[in-house]
């Protein structure tokens, strides 16, 4: 046995690794326009049709030579102009170079050139102060990418740069996966919509308006369910009707143990519950599992999160996305993990996986570490905002140590410093 605070946690690799036995992405291709495929998965790789370019053309503004000819003669005549969409067709006597711009083809027979800046013009005639080696300022036929490469691979979440690369190779409709439906409730007898006053005992949800904002961002059609009150019943029909509608379900609140915590044992009656408690800190009420779908075989996976704020957001990231990436067919992404060094101590039970916040410190020459914030309260959201990362220090470690190394995650790549 470990020296868990409580028995019966479930690790939280082990947790991730049930999640992705369970969960698997069911969608279909369809096209989409170009501009509409950005933050969409690709079904298919992407296979160049062609080479890009599709011609040999030159890297600068100059003049265009048969490298040959340069050995023999420092004055040409400037035979002809070649610019970028509008080729110079004619064919090039011995002495004769032509005036080419950046990306125009380049004339038959010619094979470098030389840079503006290297050359002295007088009317027709042209100088080289330095001579061009065979090749030199000649972007080949295929350079960028070429005929047959398997550039975009299927799983890839597409962004601006690869809608441009799609462009370069011509593609005006991107074979992507369907977005898969997801439907988010939270439950609770004091969730109070936003808009009427609050009255006595009672809050405003400010889950579901994190995690339907969180969802945003990924390529999911998002089913908002509202907030439903504790009573079983309520809840029972948001389950069907969710299970019927959905892929997966994210729920907040309700999976402890209150006397109205009644998320837990509905997913009992309505489905099959995988795990609930996890060993990890904050988020050790969550619950996974499938819910029953009628006579339709694609199943509706079941992500029931803790109700204390930072719980909901700390297992939504950790466990529930990377599952939701992958129902889009996204290949699993790394996630960035810096080591760094505590500023600070960091108070550290054994028996959970930690995910404290933390921020990252830096001056103007970089990253200097980590320091913890004021309150690790998993009911305070707002520790969420003052904190740039969390610090996550492994089971069964304890208390961290100014100057000690730890993992760290960073909420962006972009760090809000002040
Ligand atoms: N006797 C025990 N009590 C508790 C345990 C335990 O093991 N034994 N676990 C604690 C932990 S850890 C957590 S986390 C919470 C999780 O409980 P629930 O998932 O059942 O959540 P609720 O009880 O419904 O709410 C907890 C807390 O969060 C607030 N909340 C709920 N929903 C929202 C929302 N949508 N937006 C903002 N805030 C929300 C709620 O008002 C409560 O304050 O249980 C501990 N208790
Ligand atoms: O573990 Mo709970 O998730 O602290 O708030």
């Amino acid at each position: 046995m470990n020296s868990c605070d409580q028995p019966g946690l479930l690790p939280l690799e082990a947790a991730l690794q049930r999640i992705n036995a369970v969960v698997n992405c069911a969608q279909n291709c369809e096209y989409v326009p170009l501009l509409n495929a950005r933050g969409r998965v690709l079904a298919e790789d992407i296979i160049a049709s062609r080479p890009i370019p599709d011609f040999d053309n030159s890297a600068m503004d100059g003049y265009a030579f048969a490298s040959n000819s340069v050995g023999r003669t420092d004055t040409f005549r400037v035979a002809g102009i070649a610019l970028a969409g509008q080729p110079y067709l004619g064919a090039l006597s011995e002495n004769e170079c032509i005036r080419i711009m950046t990306g125009a083809k380049m004339p038959s027979g010619c094979d470098c050139v030389a840079m503006q800046e290297n050359t002295l013009r007088d009317g027709d005639a042209l100088t080289l102060l330095k001579v061009p080696a065979k090749g030199e300022n000649v972007r080949l036929a295929g350079h960028d990418l070429p005929q047959g490469s398997r550039i975009l691979l299927r799983g890839r979440r597409l962004g601006p740069v690869d809608i441009g690369m799609l462009a370069s190779l011509g593609e005006l409709q991107v074979p992507v996966y369907t977005k898969p439906r997801v439907g988010v409730f939270s439950t609770g007898d004091e969730l109070t919509p936003l808009g009427q006053p609050l009255e006595p005992g009672r809050i405003y949800d400010s889950n579901r308006y994190l995690l339907l904002s969180a969802l945003a961002e990924y390529p999911i059609e998002v089913i908002d369910f509202g907030s439903i009150p504790d009573d079983r019943q309520k809840l029972e029909q948001v389950f069907l009707e969710a299970a019927s509608q959905c892929h997966a379900v994210i729920s907040s609140g309700g999976v402890s143990v209150g006397d109205a915590d009644y998320t837990r044992e509905l997913l009992v009656t309505l489905g099959q519950v995988d795990f609930y408690k996890l060993a990890i800190k904050p988020g050790k009420p969550f619950a996974f599992g499938t819910l029953h779908t009628a006579g339709d075989s694609t199943p509706c996976y079941f992500f029931g999160l803790p109700g204390n704020p930072v719980s909901a957001a700390v297992t939504f990231e950790q466990l529930a996305l990377p599952a939701l990436e992958k129902l889009t067919g996204a290949n699993p992404q790394a996630k960035l993990v810096l080591k760094l060094r505590a500023c600070s101590s960091f108070k550290k039970r054994p028996g959970r996986t930690d995910f404290q916040r933390g921020r990252i410190l830096a001056n103007q020459n970089g990253i200097i570490g980590v320091e913890s914030i004021n309150s690790q309260s998993s009911g305070a959201l707002s520790t969420m905002v003052v904190a740039n990362a969390y610090v996550r220090l492994e089971q069964e470690r304890g208390n961290v140590e100014e100057g000690e190394y730890v993992d760290v995650l960073p909420f962006d790549t972009s760090l809000p410093l002040l």
